[in-house]
């Protein structure tokens, strides 16, 4: 028989880091409060302290649910077995779907932002993207996929500054409502000179 009672704890765990996450997303950090999150959630502040003891805590948990989502995407696109750069191309537009439309890949994009604010050790952004891509890249110039010359570690670091950019000003702007028109504006031009 299942222990119901840890099903329940694991399953009120992720109702009060979504909640989390719409409210940081939403506020930022600092005009977050623990009573906003049970209030969002319909618990108690003490429920929310039994699963998080405090903001900082749940800040880093909703910021690594974000980056939980990327060995996912990976994983399903690698299963479907395209050739390098046709990967690199697929993971970065569902970075970009995820980016336009789940609240805890845009709550720890902020949160991010705002790390300098956040007495509380975040893990390091934009590294973890660069060598995913860096690795898919050098199999891309073993396929000879890369034009003459294209060095995939600058290639990864290009394409993650100007992914992170371009959802940025996306999100600025328009609140990441124009985040799919805008993303292929740059991965086309992007692709366009480094590909063979
Ligand atoms: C794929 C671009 C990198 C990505 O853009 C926003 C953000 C949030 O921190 C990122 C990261 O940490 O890797």
């Amino acid at each position: 028989m299942p222990d119901l009672r840890q099903e329940r704890a694991v399953q009120t765990r992720a109702q009060v880091l979504r909640a989390a996450a719409e409210e940081f997303a939403e506020k930022g950090f600092k005009s977050t409060s623990i009573q906003d999150v049970a209030k969002r959630v319909g618990m108690t502040k003490g429920a929310v302290y039994f699963h998080f003891p405090n903001k900082e805590i749940l800040a880093i948990a909703v910021v690594e649910a974000h980056y939980s989502r990327w060995p996912e995407l990976l994983e399903g696109i690698l299963a479907e077995g395209h050739p390098p750069l046709d990967t690199v191309v697929r993971v970065l537009d569902g970075a970009a779907q995820a980016f336009a439309t789940d609240i805890v890949v845009q709550a720890g994009a902020r949160l991010q932002l705002e790390r300098s604010l956040i007495d509380a050790e975040l893990p390091q952004p934009y590294v973890g993207w660069t060598q995913l891509l860096a690795h898919l890249l050098t199999s891309a110039r073993e396929a000879g996929e890369l034009r003459e010359g294209v060095d995939p570690e600058a290639a990864a670091r290009a394409l993650v500054s100007g992914f992170f950019g371009v959802q940025h000003v996306s999100d600025t702007l328009t609140g990441r409502a124009d985040l799919l028109q805008r993303w292929p504006e740059f991965r086309d031009l992007a692709m366009a000179s480094i590909r063979a």
